[in-house]
C-alpha cells in the first residue's frame, strides 16, 4: 500500500514549517493532491484549543491537561481533516503529531510515554503516520533561530528552559530508535537548500 501520510518533526526552529512548504509546492508542481495541515491545529476547533494551551499567559496550566488538550485538538483534527483526506487519497503532511505528546509531555514534562501513548489511542486509535521526517538539530541553534525571526510570536512552549528543550530533543532520537522504519532522522542544522533536499530525497523513495 502507498504511503500517503506525512509528519514532520523535531525541535521548536528545526526548520519543518519551512520546508514542509516547500515539499507542498513541488508536489503539487507534480500534479499530487496534498493537503498540508498542523498540530495543534488543523480545523476550526482545534486552533482554537492551540490558543488556550500556547497562550504565554497561562503559566497555570497542569501538565496533564496540557497532555489531554493537545489530544482533544488532535482526535478533532484527525477525524475532521487528516482521515477523511487519507481516505480521497490525498497525501497528508502534518506540521507536528502524536511523537510531539511523547516527546514533550511524555519526556519533557515526565508524564511518561505509556500514559500519552494511551489518551492518545483514547482520542485517534492506533493511526500512526506511515512516515516521519525528524528534524534534528542543536536545540539552541533552533531556539536562536526562532529569536532573530521577530515577527514569530513566543508561545508558552518555546518559552520554557533550555534543559527542556533539550529532553525534548533527546526524547526524539529515543523515538528514532525505537522507530527505525518509520522515523526518518535529517541533520537540520545545514542551510535550508541542503535540508529540503534531504526530506525530498525521502519523500521520492517513499512515495514511488
Ligand atoms: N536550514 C535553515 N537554516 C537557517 N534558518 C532556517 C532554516 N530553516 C528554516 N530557517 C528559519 O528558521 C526559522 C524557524 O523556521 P520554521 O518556522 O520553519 O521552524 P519550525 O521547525 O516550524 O519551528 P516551530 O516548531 O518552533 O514553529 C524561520 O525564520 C526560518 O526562515
Ligand atoms: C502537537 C504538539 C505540539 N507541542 C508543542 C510544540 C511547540 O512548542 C508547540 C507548537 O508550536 P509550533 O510553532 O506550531 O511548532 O506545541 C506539544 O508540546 N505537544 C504536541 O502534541
Amino acid at each position: 500500500m502507498s504511503k500517503l501520510f506525512f509528519t514532520f518533526e523535531g525541535p521548536e526552529g528545526a526548520g519543518k514549517t519551512t520546508i514542509l512548504k516547500m515539499v507542498v509546492s513541488k508536489l503539487q508542481e507534480e500534479g499530487k493532491k496534498v493537503v498540508a495541515t498542523r498540530e495543534p491545529g488543523g480545523s476550526i476547533i482545534a486552533e482554537k484549543i492551540r490558543q488556550v494551551i500556547l497562550d504565554p499567559s497561562h503559566l497555570e496550566m497542569d501538565p496533564k491537561t496540557e497532555a489531554l488538550l493537545y489530544a482533544a485538538a488532535r482526535s478533532q483534527h484527525f477525524v475532521e481533516k487528516i482521515k477523511p483526506s487519507l481516505d480521497e487519497g490525498s497525501i497528508v503532511l502534518c506540521d507536528r503529531f502524536l511523537d510531539s505528546s511523547l516527546a514533550y509531555q511524555g519526556i519533557g514534562r515526565g508524564l511518561g510515554i505509556d500514559a500519552v501513548k494511551s489518551i492518545n489511542e483514547f482520542a485517534i486509535g492506533n493511526r500512526l503516520p506511515d512516515a516521519t521526517i525528524l528534524f534534528d538539530i542543536d536545540p539552541q541553534v533552533g531556539l536562536d533561530r526562532i529569536a532573530a525571526h521577530s515577527e514569530r510570536e513566543v508561545n508558552r512552549l518555546d518559552a520554557e528552559s533550555l534543559a527542556f528543550h533539550q529532553k525534548v530533543h533527546q526524547a526524539y532520537l529515543q523515538l528514532a530508535d525505537k522507530y527505525p522504519t518509520r522515523i526518518y532522522k535529517i541533520d537540520a542544522n545545514k542551510p535550508q537548500e541542503e535540508v529540503f533536499q534531504s526530506v525530498w530525497k525521502i519523500m521520492i523513495q517513499l512515495l514511488n
